[in-house]
């Protein structure tokens, strides 16, 4: 059997799935979508942007060639149509996306294989410059290409996703060294690679953290979040959004969410988690929103032969120990993510709930700016805690008992601690929700 490697799956050695040096000018042709993707921002607050997309000339997209083009000229519309249709918040959504925009949106998408609706591979993965290009990729260097209402709080959001996409690289180049170790029957060479994807994950989880100093909870509640959500199970868009001159009938698109990244679901292929029906067909759904070569690198790492009958098959113990690593490591992410979660939307969302049972007249205050229709809803539309929650649960329910009192020896209190009982830090967050 061939080896597997990452060739022909979209990502780089150096990036992971992040689109490397992503393009920031389209060709000439495309100067009247710039125009206006560039100050989308500046238009939605002075209610002008629905007017002047409805005056753009309708653009042949034939002229777009390379991917990065079609990235860039993807990315562009994606952000004016997330600016049409949430102009005037919730209540005064639009119905129909004009024909100018909704046809070459339509065009590029079908091209790309991604749907007509802003994604995390628009808004995190290709949508990143350096101010500096001889700098680092860090946060002081880093600028997004398009922006949407929120200042600040959008750039930290998007830009610390992408740390956490950074931050992934070496899980990503770990999966073909653990299938092809696993294919071998070479356990030590599995160790190794689970012990580097489980820092990875750590690393992740470290970059994560840094939403707290670059976000603003009551801006990304209050403000950002609209312009990130979709037209499908969204209460003030019930019958989703017609693509002018594309279809006769309107198309229901769930908006971007980094349930979109290809990360995890990686890992969880890798490990062998399964997921509840519910939130398993969720997360499968969001797999129709990533780069079609991402989608296919996620289902063929489900096609390997598992990793953990083969950790169970060598009784190896620092085989066994480096895989629980890996989960535990997997159930910190994701714990973490959790009270993130909380953090950003359950607190700011029991705020605006408190200012609207006062009737306190409250348009100071940017929780109260927050759509109602998506107080217990993700942008990716799912019913956020319980799903979140029975995410974690699964990775939980992949663990592996460890034996062995050399090994157990081997490991500090805290990392034994936490592989004995992965459930300690969960209860505790939530306990906290
Ligand atoms: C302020 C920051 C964040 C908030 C408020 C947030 C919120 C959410 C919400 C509400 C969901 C549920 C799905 C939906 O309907 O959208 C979700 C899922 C998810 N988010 Fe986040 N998220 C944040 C940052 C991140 C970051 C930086 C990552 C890293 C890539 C991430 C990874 C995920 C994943 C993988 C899921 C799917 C559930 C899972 O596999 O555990 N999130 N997020």
């Amino acid at each position: 059997q061939m080896p597997f490697s990452l060739d022909h799956y979209h990502v780089s050695e150096e990036f992971g799935f992040i689109l490397p040096a992503p393009m920031v000018e389209l060709p000439p042709y495309y100067q009247p979508w710039m125009d206006i993707a560039q100050h989308v921002t500046d238009l939605i607050y002075s209610h002008m942007l629905r007017s002047h997309i409805l005056k753009m000339p309708l653009l042949n997209t034939q002229y777009l060639k390379s991917h990065k083009e079609q990235r860039l000229a993807h990315l562009a519309l994606s952000v004016m149509t997330m600016g049409y249709v949430w102009q005037e918040g919730e209540n005064d959504t639009v119905e129909v996306l004009p024909h100018n925009l909704a046809i070459p949106y339509w065009e590029v998408s079908q091209s790309l294989g991604l749907p007509p609706i802003l994604t995390h591979a628009d808004a995190v993965l290709a949508n990143w410059k350096k101010r500096d290009p001889q700098g680092p990729f860090d946060m002081e260097n880093l600028e997004l290409i398009f922006t949407l209402p929120g200042e600040d709080s959008v750039r930290g959001f998007f830009l610390v996703t992408l740390l956490v996409e950074l931050a992934a690289v070496p899980v990503i180049k770990s999966i073909p060294v653990v299938i092809n170790g696993v294919q071998c029957g070479d356990a030590e060479t599995v160790t190794r690679a689970l012990e580097e994807l489980s820092q990875a994950i750590q690393g992740m989880t470290d970059a994560l953290k840094l939403m707290h100093a670059h976000v603003e909870p009551e801006v990304f509640y209050g403000i950002m979040r609209i312009y990130l959500s979709g037209w499908k199970d969204n209460a003030c868009m019930p019958a989703g959004l017609m693509y002018e001159g594309v279809q006769a009938e309107p198309m229901e698109y769930s908006g971007a969410s980094a349930a979109q990244s290809s990360l995890l679901h990686c890992c969880d292929e890798l490990l062998g988690i399964k997921h509840e029906a519910k939130s398993g067909a969720f997360l499968n759904r969001m797999r129709n929103y990533m780069p079609p070569a991402h989608k296919r690198l996620i289902q063929d790492i489900s096609l390997q032969p598992s990793l953990r009958d083969f950790v169970q098959q060598q009784a190896s113990e620092p085989l066994t120990a480096a895989f629980q690593l890996c989960v535990t490591k997997l159930l910190a992410f994701r714990s973490y993510h959790i009270n993130v979660v909380s953090c950003f939307i359950t607190v700011p969302a029991a705020r605006a709930r408190k200012l609207r049972k006062q009737d306190i007249s409250c348009q100071k205050e940017t929780v109260s700016k927050a759509p109602t229709a998506l107080e217990e809803t993700g942008t990716g539309g799912s019913g956020i805690m319980s799903f979140l929650k029975t995410v974690r649960d699964s990775t939980q329910g992949i663990s592996l008992p460890l034996n062995n009192t050399a090994t157990k020896k081997s490991l500090n209190g805290a990392q034994l601690q936490k592989m004995q009982n992965p459930t300690q830090q969960t209860h505790l967050t939530s306990n906290t929700l």
